[in-house]
């Protein structure tokens, strides 16, 4: 860090001092206000927005309150602007921090000497544990203005060793990450990116933009962040609280569609991927609409002394006319009624009776009119339907014809057929098929906006559950094609795109990788012609190079190494292979913790294991064991790779195979030690 004067470092502490006070001050005042609301439902509301106002201005010693500086020219109003985690402004209203997401803000990221957005000089601030120990000033225009410097500030913060969950990038957003945080909420935004070039903090931060730019709308509707698995979310828990932001709903595809049934069974890869083919969605569409009867007899409705009748060709009339205005199919009943209801009044009124406003509700739903109504429109429940297409093949066969093969006909039915739908072990994509029906019998909600990471991974018929959930909304959809695994992937993202429903959603692409430094990551790349010839490795922004060592020496050796060292340390195996492992960690008397497991436990030297922590994540212990189907998404600063012939033999396939092995060869920040047996997959040789 460049020479700085003690008078000005102290200048800036006064201001964090100042700013700190004035952060308590405007904490105390919320504290102290009491809610009063007219009623239970508005005052609920209000605490709720004050307990989550309070969280915003809690304040973490260790956190520091601003990260930056802008200092504006005289043309753009010559103010200096102090930008942190959250807005802090004195008593007079004078802003002593502005948050990251403020338009003023933008500069901070964006800013060049080609475009310096009115901005003479950024400063960026050095701090341990909170204190702040030094500050960079860059000038952008102006006299002082000279060639781009490197920032060690910024090179300290992306070098940090890593430690626990996944932090926040607020300090450090790059320029093009900062374009994709900003974009406005109507836009669904694809982002592809090769392992560690930040597309999961993109996507986090992105969401706490749309819940500060947007707040009213986004709270009001909703915004979900979907993950792969649950020690993925838990994983990234903390960042979108850390940044303030309560409100975003984590979730994953399982947990979304639990509502229509328990996840009970697994099927072969390549039913599954059937299943999850986009043509799915024609068959169920057709499957319900197949139920919508002709009449056989006249609809009657005994009124009074009077009998009225609707004929069955008017009744067939009424079926059509509402079949054409193209609604959910419970919606469709529903106007059938008022449809049918709508004729006797007619007659009525023809016979001179006086009927008041609500006669049409009422004949509507007399028992007369809801009955014949349901048999020409039944009512459907999607488990008992889906039970039936797969287990009747000659109606799967009526409803797939023209869009199912025989041979997939075959692939999709049971082989033994559950007697009742109650009795189904549903698959995970058969629940997203009943989630498919359930939209098809009525609209599912929509929210604001949906986050989804690792999105390479989800089937069609996933995209369109996700794209939904946010009909009305957008997206931001994260991941990296080659590190797709699983055999219903999508292939492109504008296929992506268009099952999702957005089909003018935007690609972009992030290069820069901060996470793998640069030997690892050509080590790994060596796959890249074999998975996904048409990307390209990151490159990597880490200085350090990084250490890669190819050994065949035991893996408890290469553990207990990498411990002696600072940061997070991660063992990947083949899942096959995570109680052997285990076994051998426990003898070798190390304390670990199982990624995946449903209690988070940390098994110490003697091999007991503490009683399970809720609050306690997996990624608090030192060293993680990791089944490689759950290594996505994760990363350590240390990570040693058991077997990597095991992690491809590990899938159905070699391509997901390979693929599954460059995930796991791309999780290490500084050091990769991968243990074999002389059989290193050939894909790798230089
Ligand atoms: N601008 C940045 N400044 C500092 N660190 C960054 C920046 N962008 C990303 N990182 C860090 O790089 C690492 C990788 O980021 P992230 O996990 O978001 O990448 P990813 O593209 O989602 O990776 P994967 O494809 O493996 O899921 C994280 O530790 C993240 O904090």
């Amino acid at each position: 860090m460049p020479a700085v004067s003690p008078a000005e470092i102290d200048r800036e502490r006064a201001h964090l001092e100042r700013a700190r006070e004035e952060l308590a001050r405007m904490r105390e005042r919320t504290a102290g206000l009491t809610v009063h609301a007219g009623d239970r439902i508005s005052a609920e509301a209000l605490e709720r927005t004050l307990a989550r106002r309070l969280a915003q201005l809690a304040d973490d010693p260790h956190v520091p309150l601003f990260f930056g500086r802008l200092d504006h020219d005289e043309p753009s109003g010559g103010k200096v602007f102090h930008v942190g985690r959250r807005h802090v402004s004195d008593t007079a209203g004078d802003p002593l921090v502005v948050d990251w997401r403020a338009p003023v803000s933008a500069a901070f990221y964006r800013a060049t000497r080609d475009d310096p957005m009115g901005v003479t000089a950024r400063r960026r601030y050095g701090f341990a544990r909170g204190v702040l120990t030094g500050f960079e000033d860059e000038a952008l225009s102006g006299a002082a203005v000279t060639e781009a410097e490197h920032s060690e500030i910024l090179e300290q913060e992306i070098e940090r060793p890593r430690t626990g969950p996944m932090r926040d990038i607020v300090a450090t957003i790059q320029p093009e990450q900062d374009v994709i945080v900003r974009s406005g909420l109507d836009r669904t935004v694809v982002v592809q990116g090769a392992p560690g070039t930040g597309k999961t903090a993109v996507g986090l931060h992105r969401a706490a933009y749309l819940l500060y730019a947007h707040r009213e709308q986004v709270t009001r509707r909703g915004m979900i962040v979907v993950g792969p698995n649950s020690s993925f979310l838990r994983y990234i828990r903390d960042v979108l609280p850390a940044l303030g932001e309560v409100d975003a709903r984590q979730t994953t595809v399982e947990e979304m569609v639990a509502a229509h049934g328990r996840l009970r069974g697994a099927e072969p890869a390549e039913a599954a991927r059937l299943k999850g083919d986009a043509r799915m969605a024609q068959v169920l569409r057709r499957a319900v609409w197949s139920h919508l009867g002709e009449p056989g007899e006249a609809l009657v409705l005994p009124r009074g002394s009077r009998r009225w009748r609707v004929p069955t060709h008017e009744a067939r009339d009424a079926v059509a006319h509402v079949v054409g205005r193209d609604l959910r199919y419970d919606a469709g009943r529903e106007q059938l009624r008022y449809a049918l209801a709508h004729r006797i009044l007619q007659q009525i009124e023809a016979s001179g009776d006086a009927l008041d406003d609500r006669a049409w509700d009422v004949l509507a739903r007399t028992r007369a009119v809801k009955d014949y109504a349901a048999t020409l429109w039944p009512i459907l429940a999607p488990a008992r339907l889906l039970h039936r297409l797969l287990a009747d093949a000659e109606f799967l066969a009526e409803m797939s014809d023209g869009i199912l093969t025989p041979a997939e006909r075959q692939t999709l039915a049971w082989a033994v057929a559950p007697r009742s739908a109650g009795a189904a072990r549903w698959t995970l994509a058969d629940l997203v098929l009943l989630d498919e029906l359930a939209d098809l019998l009525e609209r599912a909600p929509s929210v604001a906006h949906v986050v989804v990471d690792e999105a390479q991974d989800l089937s069609p018929m996933m995209l369109r559950a996700l794209g939904r959930r946010a009909r009305t909304g957008s997206l931001t959809v994260l991941g990296d094609l080659a590190q797709a695994t699983t055999p219903w992937a999508v292939r492109s993202w504008a296929d992506a795109l268009h099952q999702l429903g957005k089909p003018d959603g935007h690609v972009e692409q992030l290069t820069a990788g901060f996470r793998v430094p640069g030997d690892v990551i050509e080590y790994a790349a060596r796959l890249l012609p074999t998975i996904a010839p048409e990307l390209a490795p990151p490159v990597a922004v880490r200085r350090a190079r990084g250490e890669l060592l190819l050994t065949t020496a035991p893996t408890e050796e290469l553990v207990r190494a990498a411990l002696a060292r600072d940061g997070s340390v991660g063992l990947i195996v083949p899942d096959a292979g995570v109680d052997v492992a285990r076994r051998r960690l426990l003898a070798a008397g190390l304390e670990f913790a199982v990624v995946g497991e449903e209690d988070v436990r940390a098994y110490d030297q003697t091999g007991a294991a503490d009683a399970a922590d809720d609050q306690a994540t997996e990624f608090d212990a030192r060293l993680d064991l990791v089944p490689a189907s759950l290594a996505k998404g994760l990363e350590f600063d240390h990570v040693v790779l058991d077997d990597p012939a095991g992690i491809v033999a590990g899938e159905t396939e070699r391509e997901p195979g390979l693929r599954r092995l460059y995930v796991c060869l791309t999780r290490a920040v500084t050091s990769l030690a991968v243990r074999h047996d002389d059989d290193v997959p050939p894909e790798l040789a230089a």
